[in-house]
């Protein structure tokens, strides 16, 4: 059963300050209950000041980076060194300033001409290191939203809204770079926590569809997000909330 928590701030700081409440927190229980904390990253642009924030004082020192294990919810496919790398913005912003081994970040191999082969590959290494023949349980999954309602690289009408089999997997989306592997619904909602950064008025609509619309998931991806063992946290701005009932807020 999970439970949905819904918070709206002032701007993208006041968003971000949240944001790196809540990784502290599930970084905390997670170590608490296992020893370790496996975080999946999102990409865009939304996360860069999350990131930035949990590189710094007084954030970093409050998690223990040796236990952490960072992985991604989807990647472009592009070499690690782009512009347009997932795994190079959360580099330059965080994983690059934090007492992090190379061993402790898992990054999609998604620079690989054969994807379905990157995709196993991926699904591989996630298996190892959460010792599991099966879905992986995440302590805590971040997530973004487009304002067409995609989340990861899970696009509107894509045949990778209904894969149930495969838990990373080759997508062409409509929005560039096209080429992208993404985590698919069974690891999505496998997680113990996700949580999702939306900013923008242009979001707006969706997140109001997503929220409080009728259940179709073909239109608006991130409605996909319903773990059944796990909590979901929406972190909006004023923009992205503004078409929210007022009891929703
Ligand atoms: O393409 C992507 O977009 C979403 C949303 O990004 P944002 O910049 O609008 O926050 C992101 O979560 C996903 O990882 C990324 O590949």
């Amino acid at each position: 059963m999970q439970n949905i928590h819904v918070s709206t701030y002032a701007d993208l700081e006041a968003l971000s300050l949240a944001a790196a409440r809540c990784v502290i927190q599930a970084a905390h229980e997670a170590i608490a209950d296992h020893g370790y904390f496996t975080i999946a990253l999102s990409g865009g642009n939304t996360p860069k000041a999350l990131y930035s924030l949990l590189a710094e004082e007084p954030y970093t020192s409050q998690i223990d980076w040796s236990k952490v294990e960072v992985f991604w919810s989807d990647e472009r496919c592009v070499p690690p060194d782009s512009p347009d790398s997932c795994y190079r913005m959360a580099y330059d912003t965080l994983l690059g300033k934090v007492p992090l081994t190379e061993q402790q970040i898992h990054r999609v191999p998604a620079e690989q001409a054969d994807r379905d082969a990157a995709s196993q590959a991926y699904t591989d290494e996630m298996r190892r290191v959460f010792k599991t023949e099966g879905t992986p349980v995440f302590d805590l999954i971040l997530l973004g939203m487009g304002p067409e309602g995609h989340t990861a690289s899970l696009f509107p009408h894509q045949e990778s809204l209904k894969e149930q089999v495969r838990l990373v997997m080759p997508v062409t989306v409509p929005k560039p770079p096209p080429p992208r592997l993404t985590f698919t619904p069974p690891v999505l909602n496998a997680a113990k926590h996700v949580l999702f950064l939306v900013t923008g008025k242009d979001k707006a609509e969706a997140v109001q569809a997503v929220l409080e619309g009728e259940y179709n998931p073909e239109e608006y991806p991130a409605q996909i997000v319903q773990p059944s063992n796990g909590d979901v946290t929406w972190l909006f701005d004023t923009g992205a909330a503004s078409h929210l009932s007022q009891k929703a807020r």
